[in-house]
């Protein structure tokens, strides 16, 4: 197997990092790509104030879990474990002796692969890894890069790999904790890295996560999800803003609802019963041992404690995924977009999506139904306010 292993200090980790590393994925054919945070750069210093190692891991696993290639894509903490110098050697006598009969190939851009020669151990590097090196900047001269190449090959014996980028990322991360400090350098960064950040109000951003713009909040409720979900999330969103258009709702609160109503999936039980603990939501049996069930009510706590959100946008993600009898407009659109969003795919989906713009009652029975036969059919028990949601609608639903 071809494995690819990407060093940097990912102080943050920003676009130019992912879309190399894609590129060179394709180009070279690598099975698997890690990405290494370096623990003590060798070569510099961490400017005061940055992020702990644990911050500089958490982000570049987003970033990694973002390029959505599943378990292809890692992040690996070999250098932060080891503690000292990171020195690149040192890294790849223990991938080395962990894959032994796999190939390494090392990536880099054009900064540091000039500067390999007077790096700790360069014999050692090139005899235990293959080099690929692809260029940052437009400047980036393809004959400077060719010297190097065969500079390396002749005093080190290297296996040098130059390409070209298709797209170039013109920035770097001193460049971006810089635009950071000043509120702007969200687009060089994937937005669950963005929300990461603020969250987190790494780089001086200092965001009040109360008072956050709809990018920053969607940034931010993306950062606490695997990427795999934010397209259902922001499917939600835009279903929650198109209903709530048609049936005259607040879109702005739709809106909100739809960013946040899952930001809590994947916490795990324990973290979902502190967060009820911490915010006093009392829970019945049911709920106290289901993480589907207190999702919605964690996501509420963390839309109205955290992100500021007022009592409509709470209710509506509390009840998302359960209803309840005599629902609220903004909980109905919310938990009918949930139901049939753009990228739901199940019979009857269509049949629901139309009945959701001409009679919405109806096609909340309609979803509360589906969703009471197959929870039926697998043996799963049905939360009362599940059930008291259908019998509401069944004793008062006009015509
Ligand atoms: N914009 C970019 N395009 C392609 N490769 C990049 C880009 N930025 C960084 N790299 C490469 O990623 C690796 C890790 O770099 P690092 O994490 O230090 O980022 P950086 O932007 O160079 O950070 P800093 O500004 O703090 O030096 C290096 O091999 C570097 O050449
Ligand atoms: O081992 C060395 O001597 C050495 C010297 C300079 C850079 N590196 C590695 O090169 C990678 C990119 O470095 P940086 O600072 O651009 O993030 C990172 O993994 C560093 O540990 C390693």
């Amino acid at each position: 197997m071809k494995i690819g292993i990407y060093g940097g200090t990912f102080n943050p980790p920003h676009l130019g990092h992912l879309t190399s590393a894609r590129f060179a994925m394709e180009a070279l054919g690598l099975e698997k790509l890690l990405f290494v945070p370096a623990g003590e750069p060798p070569h510099k210093v961490l400017p005061e104030g940055s992020p702990t190692a644990e911050d500089r891991l958490a982000m570049t696993a987003i970033a990694a879990d973002g390029m959505l290639l599943k378990d292809a894509v890692e992040v690996d903490g070999t250098e932060l474990r080891r503690g000292g110098k990171s020195y690149t050697s040192d890294t790849l006598r223990e991938f080395h002796a962990r894959f032994p009969d796999d190939e390494l190939w090392l990536l880099m851009g054009t900064d540091m692969f000039l500067t390999l020669q007077n790096w700790h151990e360069p014999e050692v590097i090139c005899s235990l890894a293959h080099l690929c090196a692809f260029s940052r900047t437009q400047s980036d001269s393809g004959e400077l890069l060719a010297v190097q190449a065969k500079y390396l090959r002749d005093t080190f014996g290297a296996d040098v790999r130059t390409i070209q980028l298709p797209q170039i990322t013109p920035v770097s991360s001193t460049q971006l904790r810089e635009l950071l400090e000043r509120g702007e350098g969200s687009g060089y960064l994937s937005p669950a890295v963005y929300g990461y950040i603020l969250r987190r109000g790494l780089y001086g951003t200092h965001a009040d996560l109360k008072r956050l713009t709809d990018g920053q909040l969607r940034a931010c409720s993306y950062s606490m999800m695997k990427a795999k979900r934010i397209a259902h999330v922001g499917g939600v969103e835009e279903e929650a803003v198109r209903l709530a258009r048609r049936w005259g709702a607040d879109e702005e609160l739709a809106r909100r609802a739809g960013i946040l109503h899952d930001c809590t999936k994947y916490y795990s039980l324990e973290q979902q019963l502190q967060i009820c603990e911490e915010y006093g939501i009392v829970l019945d049996d049911l709920e106290r041992v289901s993480v589907k069930l207190l999702h919605s009510k964690t996501g509420a706590a963390l839309a109205r404690h955290v992100f500021g959100q007022p009592d409509e946008v709470y209710w509506a993600i509390y009840y998302h995924t359960t209803g309840k009898a005599d629902m609220t407009l903004l909980e109905k659109l919310v938990y009918l977009a949930d139901y049939m969003e753009p990228n739901r795919d199940f019979p009857g989906v269509e049949e629901l999506r139309k009945l959701c713009y001409e009679d919405l009652d109806a096609a909340l029975l309609m979803g509360l139904e589906m969703s009471i036969d197959d929870l039926n059919e697998r043996g799963v028990p049905i939360h009362r306010n599940t059930q008291g949601a259908r019998d509401w609608l069944l004793e008062h639903r006009k015509g």
